[in-house]
């Protein structure tokens, strides 16, 4: 089992520190999400990690080793951080496939990679042709060619169609199963949501959270309880009498914060107040986050007056 280990890692250019004395492990049988508002040092990040970059100071290795140590790094570490990298006038099939003799991969994996994408009626098409999205399968491919047990995709669902979105999910999830070390980065937090199990968010470089996706979200916003009732008088008196607020939306909905929804549906009926919806409403990873990153933000716009 490999896991990727950050330790006090450090990137400047120039003045601009784009990672900030980061540390933290992704671990393997799970899927990482990789979180930040633009400019964070997500990408840095993961650039370091491929050895693509050099740290100011600190490190990054999977497995205990640096990526330049690993002989025929792509069957230990698949990554897609740029979907554009491809050579343009090469088919696909082409490409993956000097990327797999540069490995000492069989050829035949390429075509397995393409089926297993859904590449393989394109295969035999110049990359130039292919949408963005189809640039994404094929990066993710060529990740997945080695068969790797550490897995970085930087913004995978970045351009695929809604079709594509729900396979790159399973897809994650499946490849966490087996066990692997995945870590994906992205701005979609519904998305990010879907897939993973757990979250490190970067803010200005710096470290903001490395944390099971559930106690992130628990610990930032308060479950509540929705209601639509026909009385609105008596479903405030009744609330109001047990010491609860309930705040009423344009929409008609009532929600009952700091309560469970056992409690609130028994004092209602008790107090007979006719009831047309009740429910138990989690917080959401998009709640959670902008809690954590509204002061962390780089690049927010500025605030309008009404
Ligand atoms: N090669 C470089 N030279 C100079 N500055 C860089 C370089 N690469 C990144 N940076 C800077 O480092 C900071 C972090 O950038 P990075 O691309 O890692 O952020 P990110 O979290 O991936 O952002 P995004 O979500 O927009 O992709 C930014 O301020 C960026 O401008």
């Amino acid at each position: 089992m490999t896991s990727i280990d950050v330790r006090d890692l450090t990137k400047e250019y120039g003045t601009r520190r784009a990672v900030d004395h980061v540390t933290f492990g992704v671990r393997p049988g799970k899927v990482t999400g990789f979180l930040g508002p633009n400019g964070a040092g997500k990408s840095t990040t993961m650039r370091l990690v491929l050895g693509l970059d050099r740290p100011t100071s600190g490190t990054a290795t999977v497995g205990g080793r640096p990526y330049a140590a690993l002989a025929e790094p792509l069957r230990h570490v698949g990554a897609l951080l740029d979907a554009q990298a491809a050579h343009g006038s090469r088919t696909g099939r082409d490409h993956l496939r000097a990327l797999a003799a540069s490995n000492r991969i069989p050829a035949a994996r390429a075509d397995a990679m393409l089926e297993e994408t859904g590449l393989a009626s394109v295969a035999r098409r110049r990359v130039k042709t292919y949408s963005l999205g189809m640039r994404q399968r094929l990066g993710i491919a060529g990740a997945l060619l080695g068969d790797p047990e550490v897995i970085l995709l930087d913004e995978p669902s970045n351009g695929l169609d809604p079709e594509g979105i729900v396979w790159i999910r399973e897809l994650l999830r499946r490849l966490a199963a087996e066990g692997r070390t995945v870590l994906v980065s992205s701005h979609l937090m519904n998305e990010t949501a879907s897939f993973a199990d757990h979250l490190v968010v970067l803010g200005r470089g710096r470290l903001l959270a490395d944390t099971p996706m559930r106690d992130f979200i628990d610990a930032r916003v308060q479950p509540h309880v929705r209601v639509r009732t026909t009385d609105a008088g008596a479903l405030k008196a009744a609330l109001a009498g047990h010491g609860h607020d309930a705040v009423e939306h344009e929409d008609g909905h009532w929600t009952v914060t700091h309560a469970r929804v056992d409690e609130i549906g028994a004092l209602l009926s008790a107090a007979g107040v006719p009831i047309l919806e009740l429910a138990s409403t989690e917080g959401t990873l998009e709640q959670a986050y902008f809690d954590l990153t509204a002061a962390e933000t780089e690049f927010t716009a500025p605030h309008q007056e009404p």
